[in-house]
């Protein structure tokens, strides 16, 4: 009886163990679903005067520890949570993408029997317009062009051996084989030929397709906002896209990033399908054909290419070379849209690359031989608040690359989704018509009026190609080279020029030039004011709102190992730049994205206070320590010392268009500087005030103008006696400086690498050894305080190819 009645005990409590874990088990299913589906939205969207509480996101995150910020972010609220707390207001005219565009049901209006307001996402990404994107593999497959290529390469192959045999036939007498061998052979190496000729194909073909664009897009808006808070675009240049596109649909658009972070090539597609623009064939390097984010990235429309693209050195690889030109051929033939990054790989220093005008060529050779009538080049510029990449701080002390992995792409996407990278921005520029620039190229080529236009020919120093990326190789043909050359220089400047100011390019800029030692918020604040007001009108701010708040917010985002906080007892904030030589160089890429604009002043800057040293009884004078009683200088020799200066600084930054003519932009700079009160006037200038301006005016419509042969101009407006006439202004020393720390590190670096080179004319020594040495030699002394700047490998890079260039010249 007992053991009966146990039995039955035994028994309830398994049942109701049982039956409460089930019942448990329900619970935390429904609660998950409740939690996973927007039911609550959904209720709460139906019934508004219901007022639900649809912010679940706080149980959900104790609820799922987990997957805390990953899962939080998949079943986010749209509206509360596109925006992270405390992200700057995005500036006037531009859209987040983050907020979905009107494809989700939300816009223009809102009607309740739209299915896409209650699936904001899914309807987001299903309803983009779909394109079709036929596959250009194939196409290449058949192409005579290849058939001859695999030929010649078989052919080449052939006479190598042949020159081999011959060689091993003088030395041990052997007797050469006989035709019938030579014929099979031959053969042989045919096939082989036509094997390497499919894999190449195979491994560069893109497989776009139109329903991973939308699943990618659904992914990346859950995801993107775990890491930004906004993708910023302008909604004026989408129109204009939007228009050019639609206006010439057989036209294909040319999309020409300037290169920052891996996250490029998917953010452009993403922005691009998102306002129904169809997606472009991305190049991409090798280095990305990593397991599956190689296939993924092939078929969001990547074609890989290899970066070095002749193996050997001095032998041309006949084959590849047919296969690229004729793969980008057929894509344009067939109306694909096509994305290639002009500087080859991501900026290292934050400034520009010098372009690699490889792929540009294949397009323009592609006009050129009427396989496409026309097509629009589109300057992309993009640009990040914080790198998501992290930073190029190894390779610019010296250290190699670690390259592309599965492991270290996951690694990187996992540190990424749980770190905070503020803003990004993406500009899209107005395109212009291959058509119409080489028809302005060709006319300044025969032109002998514009004889002071930039032609690459004229350079003292060539610039040596670069081997190092396929993009520096020239695909295709030689007499292009000078057309290529000055639309590649053009795409870039125009790049950077509209490249949006992010918060911390602000910030960075300004302790680095202004604040080096260190300054109170309030007064850095002050300064990126004045900053703004500089700017405005200029350059896009991709940012708005109060500066205090900017430079603490940017300060937050750049962190502490960048930027140190301290409090004094007063409760004062003061900001300081880390002095270590790492913090320096990552700092500098984010100011450096400033240094291109202000380069023309800065140079101006430095050369004046040279001249004004030099005329001062021609005694050695520091203008900074000793600014009484120096005399002025002409404004003529300050324009002729500058270009001089600038001849050198060529080799780092792209000044002026290949349209543009120097001296016509130092004008306009040296305006900017004397409108500032950097640079003074006579006090007994008769001039009007006005006149700088107007002057000023005349300049830019000069410059700007094709046409104008501004040449009688400029020469009247010079001081034809080189008496005098512009003089160093006490008042604004410190402004004076500034300007002159943008480009310090540049000539510091310089001078370090020429102080260096001595110890070549004894020793002999690779290329990376006299890097790792100038490298030591200047991170020597930046620890030890002599000198204040970090150096960049690039900028020591450039150095040494410009004195290994001197030699052979
Ligand atoms: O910056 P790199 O040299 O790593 O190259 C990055 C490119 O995206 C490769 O296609």
């Amino acid at each position: 009886m007992i053991t009966s009645v146990l039995n039955f005990v035994q028994g309830a409590v398994e049942m109701s163990t049982i039956g409460c874990v089930e019942l448990a088990s329900v619970v935390l299913i429904v609660y998950y679903i409740y939690a996973k589906t927007r039911a609550i939205e959904i209720l709460g969207n139906l019934f508004p005067n219901l007022k639900l509480n649809i912010d679940y996101r706080p149980s959900i995150v104790k609820f799922n520890t987990m997957g805390n910020e990953l899962l939080t972010t998949l079943r986010r609220n749209v509206q509360s949570e596109t925006k992270q707390p405390n992200a700057l207001t995005h500036a006037h005219g531009t859209n987040n993408m983050l907020e979905l565009t009107p494809h989700a049901g939300r816009k223009p209006y809102h009607s309740m029997f739209d299915w896409g307001v209650y699936f904001p996402f899914l309807a987001q990404c299903l309803r983009i317009k779909r394109f079709v994107y036929p596959q250009v593999s194939g196409a290449v497959q058949d192409d005579l062009m290849i058939q001859r290529a695999i030929k010649q390469a078989a052919e080449q192959i052939v006479r190598e051996q042949r020159i081999e045999t011959h060689r091993t036939f003088k030395m041990n007498g052997e007797t050469s084989s006989d035709i019938e061998t030579e014929a099979k052979n031959y053969q042989d190496i045919l096939e082989s030929q036509e094997r390497r000729a499919k894999s190449i194909l195979m491994n560069m073909r893109s497989t776009l397709n139109h329903y991973l664009i939308m699943l990618t897009s659904w992914l990346l808006y859950k995801l993107l906002p775990c890491f930004l808070s906004g993708v910023v675009t302008h909604t004026k240049q989408i129109e204009t896209l939007k228009k050019a596109s639609e206006r010439a649909p057989g036209i294909p658009l040319i999309f020409l990033p300037l290169h920052r972070s891996h996250l490029d090539y998917i953010m452009v597609t993403f922005i691009l399908t998102n306002n129904d623009i169809r997606s472009p064939l991305v190049a991409a390097g090798d280095n990305l054909q990593i397991p599956v984010f190689g296939g993924l990235l092939r078929g969001l429309g990547a074609f890989f290419i290899k970066r070095k693209i002749d193996p050997v050195v001095g032998k041309k690889d006949i084959l590849y070379r047919a296969i690229l030109q004729q793969y980008i051929q057929h894509a344009l033939k067939m109306s694909h849209n096509v994305e290639f990054f002009i500087e080859g790989g991501r900026t290292r220093t934050g400034k520009p690359c010098m372009p690699k005008g490889g792929i540009l060529s294949v397009i323009v050779n592609a006009f050129m031989d009427r396989s496409i009538p026309d097509a629009l080049l589109v300057p992309v510029s993009v640009n990040y608040e914080r790198l998501v990449d992290g930073n190029f701080v190894r390779e610019q002390k010296g250290e190699t690359k670690v390259p592309e992995s599965f492991w270290k792409a996951m690694a990187g996407i996992w540190k990424t989704l749980n770190s905070k990278y503020g803003l990004m921005r993406i500009d899209f520029n107005e395109p212009y018509s291959i058509k119409e620039l080489v028809q302005s190229y060709n006319k300044i080529a025969t032109d002998n009026s514009h004889f002071k236009v930039y032609k690459p020919s004229e350079r003292t120093l060539q610039h040596n190609q670069s081997t190092s990326s396929l993009y520096g190789t020239d695909v295709v043909c030689e007499e292009h080279r000078t057309l290529i050359d000055s639309i590649s220089r053009e795409v870039v400047y125009d790049c950077a020029s509209a490249t949006s100011v992010m918060s911390t390019n602000a910030l960075a800029f300004l302790m680095l030039t202004r604040f080096r030692n260190g300054a109170l918020v309030t007064d850095i604040a002050r300064e990126l004011d004045v900053l703004r007001e500089r700017l405005k009108g200029r350059k896009d701010m991709a940012f708005a709102g109060d500066s205090l708040h900017i430079v603490n917010y940017s300060c937050d985002l750049l962190g502490e190992v960048l930027i140190t906080r301290t409090q004094d007892e007063r409760g004062q904030i003061y900001l300081r730049p880390v002095p270590s030589i790492e913090a320096i160089i990552e700092l500098s890429y984010y100011s450096n994205m400033l240094t291109p604009y202000f380069a023309l002043q800065s140079v101006l800057m430095i050369t004046f206070h040279e001249l004004l040293t030099k005329t001062a009884d021609e005694k050695i004078t520091d203008t900074f320590a000793d600014p009484e009683n120096l005399p002025g200088i002409s404004r003529k020799s300050l324009i002729d010392a500058a270009i001089a200066n600038c001849d050198v600084l060529r080799y780092e930054f792209i000044l002026h268009k290949p349209t543009q003519i120097l001296s016509n932009l130092l004008e306009i700079s040296l305006d900017e500087l004397i409108m500032n009160g950097l640079i003074k006037l006579p006090e007994n200038n008769d001039e009007p005030e006005c006149n700088t301006e107007s002057r000023k005016i005349a300049r830019n419509i000069a410059a700007y103008l094709e046409d104008t042969d501004d040449s009688e101009y400029a020469e009247s407006d010079y001081n034809q006696d080189e008496k005098p006439d512009i003089f160093l202004s006490h008042d604004t020393l410190t402004e004076q400086k500034a300007i002159c720390e943008v480009l310090a590190p540049f000539s510091h670096a310089y001078l370090s690498v020429a102080q260096s080179l001595s110890i070549l004319y004894r020793n002999s020594m690779l290329e990376s050894e006299f890097i790792k040495f100038v490298i030591n030699d200047i991170s020597n002394k930046v620890n030890s305080g002599a000198c204040p700047y970090g150096k960049y490998r690039s900028v020591l890079l450039n150095i040494l190819r410009t004195h290994i260039l001197i030699k052979k010249l």
